[in-house]
C-alpha cells in the first residue's frame, strides 16, 4: 500500500507520513502507561498465586478451621484486583491501534482539504480516492481484532478447565436435618472403621475401633503410609467411612453440621499452617473474618510461650511474618500453631506433630507449649517423637490399616523394634 501511495503522489506521501512523528508521540505516551499498568497486572498475578501456592496445600487446615467462607472472601478480593488490571491492561492494549486510527484519520481531512488546495490538476479525483483508501488500509486494525481472537482462543482451555473445577462436587454432604454438636466434652470414638480412597484401591483402614474418653490425650505412630492422616481427615469428616461411623459424644458426625463439626474439632499443623499476616491474624485465624479478641491473642501467646519473642519483633502482634510465616524460625512456628490452637479453645484437638527438628532451648519451649495444650483438652497427636509419645495416657501403633496399643514396657526401652513405629529415637 505505501509503495502505491509513493506512486500516486511522492508530496502526498511526504506529507502523510509527518503522522509518524505525532503517532509516534502519542504511542510513546501510551506505551508508558501500559508499561505501568503491566507491571502492576504482573504484582496481582502473582500475589494472587502465591496466596493459591500457599492456601491449597493448607486445604485441610482451612477445612478444619471452617475457615472456607473467609479464604474464598482473600481470594475473591485478590481475583477482582487482578481482573481489573487485566481489563485496564487490555483496554489499555486495544486503545493504542484506536488512537492510531484517530491520528490517521484526523491527517487524512487536513491531507484532503490541502491537497485539493495544493494539487489542483497534479492528479485527478479517482488517484486521490485511491490515495486515501491505501492510507487507511496501512492501519491494520484486522490484524488487532485476528490478535485478540488469538489471545482469547489461548485462554479458552484454561477458562473450561475452571468451569469444569466448578462443576465438581464434594461426596461428603450434609443432611438436611443435620444438628448443630453444641459445645462437646470431647468423647470419640472410632467403631468398625473401614476406608479406601477408591473403589479398586486397597484398605487403608480397616475394621479401626478407638475410644479416645474426653480430656485424655492418645498418641498415633506408624510407618509412613500407615493410614494417620486418614484417620484424621475422617474425624474432620473429609472423607465418609466405607463401613463403620464415628462418634462425638455419642453423635454420629455424619448426622451434625459440618460447621459445627469442626468448630469442635481443631487441626494443630505444626509444619505448614501460618499464612501470610499478622502474628494476631495468625492467631486469632478462626475469628479473622469478624472481630479478633487480642486480649485472648495474648493470653493464647503466653500460654504457648511465644509472647517473649512476639514482643521482640519490630511491630509485635501486628508484625507481617511472610508467606507461610517465613519470617519465623521453625520454633516460634510452632509455637504460633499452639497459640491459635489455645485460642479456638475447641474441646477436641489433632496434634499433627512438626518433624523439624529444633535446637534444645526451642524444642523445650514447644513441650512445654504442647503439654499446656494436653491440659483440659482431648488430643489425638500424630507423634514422630518419643518425648511426645511418652506424654500421653495412651499410644497406638495404626500400621496396615489396623490398630495396635503400645505397652508402656515397649515405648521404656529404647530399643530397636521402635523403628517399626515411625518415631525419630
Ligand atoms: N487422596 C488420596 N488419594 C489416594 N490415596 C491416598 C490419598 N491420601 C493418602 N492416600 C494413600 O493412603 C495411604 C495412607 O496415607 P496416609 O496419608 O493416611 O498415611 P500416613 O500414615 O499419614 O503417612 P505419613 O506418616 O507419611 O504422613 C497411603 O498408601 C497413601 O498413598
Amino acid at each position: 500500500m505505501a509503495s502505491r501511495m509513493l506512486v500516486i503522489s511522492p508530496v502526498l506521501s511526504l506529507i502523510a507520513a509527518m503522522v509518524i512523528p505525532c503517532t509516534a508521540l502519542a504511542i510513546a505516551y501510551l506505551g508508558t502507561r501500559l508499561r505501568k499498568v503491566s507491571k502492576k497486572a504482573k504484582l496481582s498475578i502473582s500475589a494472587l498465586s502465591a496466596y493459591l501456592n500457599e492456601v491449597l496445600p493448607a486445604i485441610l487446615f482451612v477445612k478444619a478451621n471452617n475457615a472456607e467462607f473467609s479464604e474464598v472472601a482473600r481470594f475473591e478480593r485478590l481475583a477482582n484486583a487482578d481482573l481489573s488490571t487485566l481489563l485496564t491492561k487490555r483496554k489499555m492494549k486495544a486503545f493504542i491501534p484506536q488512537i492510531v486510527q484517530i491520528i490517521y484519520f484526523g491527517a487524512l481531512s487536513i491531507l484532503c482539504v490541502g491537497s485539493m488546495a495544493v494539487s489542483s490538476g497534479c492528479f485527478d479525483g479517482c488517484s486521490m480516492v485511491s490515495f486515501i483508501t491505501s492510507l487507511i488500509f496501512v492501519v491494520e486494525p484486522i490484524q488487532d481484532v485476528g490478535k485478540a481472537y488469538n489471545e482469547w482462543k489461548q485462554g479458552e482451555p484454561a477458562i473450561e478447565r475452571l468451569f469444569d473445577l466448578t462443576k465438581f462436587k464434594s461426596k461428603v454432604t450434609e443432611k438436611p436435618d443435620a444438628v448443630d454438636l453444641g459445645h462437646v466434652s470431647g468423647d470419640v470414638k472410632f467403631c468398625d472403621i473401614s476406608f479406601r480412597y477408591g473403589e479398586n484401591s486397597p484398605l487403608v483402614l480397616n475394621g479401626l475401633n478407638l475410644h479416645i474418653k474426653a480430656g485424655e490425650t492418645v498418641a498415633l505412630v506408624g510407618p509412613s503410609g500407615g493410614g494417620k492422616t486418614t484417620l484424621i481427615k475422617m474425624l474432620l469428616r473429609l472423607y465418609d467411612p466405607l463401613y463403620g461411623c464415628i462418634l462425638v459424644d455419642n453423635q454420629n458426625i455424619q448426622n451434625v453440621q459440618l460447621e459445627s463439626l469442626r468448630r469442635n474439632v481443631g487441626l494443630v499443623s505444626q509444619d505448614i499452617s501460618l499464612f501470610s499476616g499478622t502474628i494476631a491474624e495468625n492467631i486469632g485465624y478462626r475469628d479473622i473474618m469478624t472481630k479478633i479478641e487480642m486480649e485472648k491473642v495474648e493470653l493464647a501467646a503466653q500460654t504457648a510461650n511465644a509472647d517473649e519473642f512476639i514482643r521482640k519483633l519490630p511491630k509485635g502482634y501486628q508484625t507481617n511474618i511472610g508467606p507461610r510465616g517465613s519470617s519465623l524460625s521453625g520454633g516460634q512456628k510452632q509455637r504460633l500453631a499452639i497459640a491459635r490452637a489455645l485460642y479456638q479453645d475447641s474441646s477436641i484437638l489433632i496434634l499433627d506433630e512438626a518433624t523439624s527438628a529444633l535446637d534444645s532451648r526451642s524444642e523445650l519451649l514447644v513441650r512445654q507449649a504442647v503439654q499446656r495444650l494436653m491440659e483440659n483438652h482431648t488430643v489425638l497427636v500424630i507423634a514422630h517423637r518419643l518425648e511426645t509419645v511418652l506424654m500421653a495416657k495412651r499410644v497406638f501403633l495404626l500400621d496396615d490399616g489396623k490398630l495396635q496399643e503400645l505397652t508402656p514396657s515397649l515405648l521404656g526401652s529404647h530399643n530397636s523394634s521402635l523403628t517399626s513405629t515411625g518415631l525419630v529415637i
